[in-house]
């Protein structure tokens, strides 16, 4: 990474405690074949500057702009509604958008709209729902429902959401053979007293997240097409933060457009040093 053009400024963000590290790269200084291992390397907590992903806001000839996003494994992901609502942010106050704004990802366009720390997002097209698939892992079978939110998601209730192994059933599931090659993150969803609450095993991470908001999407679509909410959907987090999703235009099993509403937070501003890849 030395011949990188350092010191690189960008921000560091999070979206409901899943955490970003955002670059204005319409000038163009990471070569392609380097963004993956740049990213990895600077995702490294206690290492570098630590984060669940990267984004590098890019040129686009068809949106306000494009981005790059980068798990913190080096993987690139089609898709990111937590980030999506930071890099909004991000891209309204550097003068990139105005406060209503598209921008093009790997699944397609998204609209975004930046109502100051609050950002709602209009997500792309669901598809590839699939309802009440017996999953087998470790001798033990599981009822599972899936859809692509921009990324794919594997969704499943639970009747104790604190006592679930979210980690290890979550990676069984997301490196389960049903779901190659591409793999899936994975939701688990309870009902508590006052709603839902919702943990993640994100793809890509390959650990619980603080909150997964393609996730949520996923899990609120899941939830309403078996009847057990209606619009809008309320779902807490793991750091505990509840994110907002609308159904518009629902019928009986699809939405044919989803809003994701929540908090976009700078944690702070700073350079990436070559000492950040070390
Ligand atoms: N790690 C996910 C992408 C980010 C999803 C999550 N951070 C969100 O807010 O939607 C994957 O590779 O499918």
């Amino acid at each position: 990474m030395q011949t990188l053009p350092l010191p690189i400024p960008f921000w560091k963000m999070n979206g409901a405690g899943n955490d970003f590290i955002i670059i204005d790269h319409r000038q163009p200084l990471i070569p392609q074949e380097k963004m993956a291992e740049f990213s990895r390397l600077l995702c490294r907590r206690k290492f570098s500057v630590g984060a669940d992903g990267v984004f590098l806001v890019e040129p686009s000839t068809r949106a306000d702009f494009s981005w790059r996003f980068f798990n913190s494994d080096g993987s690139e992901a089609e898709m990111c509604g937590n980030g999506a609502r930071c890099v909004a942010r991000f891209a309204y106050m550097q003068g990139i958008a105005a406060a209503r704004m598209r921008f093009e990802t790997l699944a397609g366009l998204v609209e975004a709209s930046v109502a100051d720390t609050r950002v709602t997002i209009r997500m792309t097209p669901p598809h590839s729902f699939l309802f009440d698939r017996q999953v087998e892992v470790d001798g033990q079978r599981f009822l599972v429902h899936s859809v692509d939110t921009g990324v794919p998601h594997a969704v499943l209730f639970t009747d104790d959401i604190d006592m679930v192994d979210v980690v290890g059933l979550g990676r069984l599931i997301r490196h389960h053979p049903d779901f190659a090659p591409a793999g899936t993150n994975v939701n688990f969803i309870g009902r508590t007293t006052d709603g839902f609450r919702i943990r993640t095993y994100e793809r890509g991470v390959e650990d619980e997240t603080m909150a997964c908001g393609t996730g949520v999407a996923a899990g609120a679509l899941i939830a309403a097409a078996k009847g057990l909410v209606s619009s809008p959907v309320d779902m807490v987090t793991s750091g505990g933060v509840a994110l907002t999703v609308q159904l518009l235009d629902q019928d009986e099993t699809k939405a044919a457009a989803v809003l994701l509403r929540g908090p976009a937070h700078i944690v702070y501003k700073g350079e990436i040093t070559a000492e950040a890849f070390v």
